[in-house]
């Protein structure tokens, strides 16, 4: 399998290299050349296996030969034994055509940990065998950077740096990142928003003289590895409710657009993906380009769904790859114009887009009033980004008789100012290995958004620890 970048001009890579090198040299996301198919009979087989063998059958072919396959069935083995439930990714019934996808039974309680338990293995088995050291710089809206951190904290051959914004996470998003006090982690909270701390990541990619040579990885979802280790769930899901036999829909509370990807790559790769619905909160860009081609930036809104509180979209630049035949310079010229003045998607890649996808977005007021409904109607406490795609569903599901299915991204314990604020006496509680988070102690430095300041700061840290 060989990567390319969606801006057409830096080098293929394989697996192996994608998986080190974070953003293309030309600022470019990778993706595979071709999506590898999955054969009906290939779907069906997967109904009733393990999770873990599930996601071999699926991964394999996007690692192609990088990995021995016991090797790689053996990290995958220990990937999903690290979560709190059996079936790792189990869906719930809440009515006779609606399911829940509990996605948060990982060590940090959202979805991230699906991919990121993996990813902080694979790192350190490619670095490993190459006998190399990694800096890992991250960007986070709340979700990602605990994640990232519990994945790579054992990782002996990576320093990580998580930016966060300050004071726009949630309490207990911000505790799981900065009081796991390894040598290795290291957390920024940025005077800014996600979307400063995501470029200035970015930046880091396209200049990293700073680091003076040693190398650079993403665990962001410019990662491919990231993409691939989501589109599994999709896959384990829909077999679960009648696929290949039966056309599935999925409802997924969107931002950065990683995650309803990975239900896209699912679908090019032959799973009946008949509609995909692509839930925002009130930073409602992916909603006004889907719904009306009107792709443009707004400032942005904090929110209490706040890892969703993202404008400019990572990965909606891999859709848009694809929707345009693979033209890298049409891409890169998109998303110039992006940067400079409101614009539009070309008009044939956007009905293309609408043939599959829907979208939805739902302020501060509608996300408070469905996870209270929901409660009532279903007894399922949602969490605030849930919530977004619960209701999404319900307003724009297709037809009675296909199985929609939403994503439950994070646990609502991270998100007790939305669950109290919805009406509840409190927040719903942390598991037990985490009761005491609120007690720990933390480390993190408050730094302007500044790339400078950021790099500087990457760069003494690596010097005081690596000499
Ligand atoms: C809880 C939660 N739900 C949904 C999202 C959106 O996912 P994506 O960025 O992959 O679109 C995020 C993070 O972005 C998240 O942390
Ligand atoms: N919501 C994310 C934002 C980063 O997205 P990613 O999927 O690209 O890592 C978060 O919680 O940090």
């Amino acid at each position: 399998m060989r990567y390319i970048s969606t801006r057409g001009q830096a080098p293929a890579l394989n697996f192996e290299e994608v998986v080190l090198t974070g953003l293309a040299t030309d600022g470019g996301l990778y993706v595979p050349e071709q999506f590898p198919q999955m054969s009906k009979d290939d779907i069906a087989a997967l109904a009733g296996l393990p999770y873990a063998e599930a996601a071999f059958r699926i991964m394999k072919p996007f690692v192609g030969d990088c990995i021995p396959e016991a090797t790689f069935k053996k990290i995958l083995q220990e990937t999903y034994a690290s979560f709190k439930h059996d079936a790792v990714a189990p869906l719930k019934q809440l009515d006779s055509n609606h399911f829940l996808l509990e996605l948060f039974h990982g060590p940090t309680l959202a979805f991230k940990d699906v991919a990121l338990q993996l990813l902080g293995r694979l790192l350190d088995h490619f670095l490993a065998k190459r006998g190399e050291r990694g800096v890992i710089m991250g960007a986070t809206s709340g979700d990602t950077g605990s994640a990232a951190i519990e994945g790579c904290k054992p990782c002996t051959h990576v320093d990580i740096y998580i930016l966060h914004p300050h004071n726009r996470v949630s309490e207990v998003q911000r505790r799981q990142m900065t009081t796991v006090l390894a040598p290795n982690v290291h957390n920024i909270a940025v005077e800014g928003d996600f979307d400063d701390c995501q470029a200035m990541v970015k930046a880091s990619f396209a200049d990293q003289s700073f680091l003076k040579g040693q190398r650079l990885i993403a665990v962001n979802s410019i990662n491919w590895a990231r993409i691939m280790a989501q589109v599994v769930y999709y896959f384990t899901s829909a077999v679960a409710v009648g696929a290949p036999h039966r056309e599935v829909a999925f409802s997924v509370p969107s931002a950065n657009f990683g995650d309803v990807f990975a239900g896209y790559v699912a679908y090019k790769m032959g799973l009946p993906i008949k509609q995909l619905i692509v839930a925002t909160n009130a930073n409602d860009i992916l909603h006004r380009t889907l719904n009306d081609n009107d792709f443009s930036k707004k400032p942005l809104q904090p929110t209490l769904a706040p890892s969703m509180d993202i404008v400019v979209s990572s990965n909606f630049e891999r859709l848009l790859f694809d929707l345009y035949n693979q033209d890298g310079q049409a891409i890169a010229d998109l998303l110039q114009k992006f940067n400079q003045e409101p614009t539009q998607i070309d008009a044939s890649a956007w009905s293309k887009a609408r043939e599959l996808f829907d979208s939805f977005s739902l302020d501060d007021a509608g996300i408070l009033k469905v996870i209270k409904d929901a409660y009532e109607h279903t007894g399922e406490l949602l969490d605030p980004h849930t919530a977004t795609a619960y209701l999404a569903s319900q307003q724009l599901a297709k037809d009675a008789s296909t199985p929609i299915i939403s994503l439950a991204t994070a646990h609502p314990a991270k998100f007790e100012e939305a669950v109290i604020k919805a009406g509840f006496k409190q927040g719903a509680a942390l598991p037990e290995s985490m009761s005491d988070l609120l007690e720990r102690k933390e480390s993190y430095k408050v730094l302007p958004a500044d790339l400078q300041a950021i790099q500087d700061e990457v760069a003494r840290q690596q010097l005081a620890s690596r000499g």
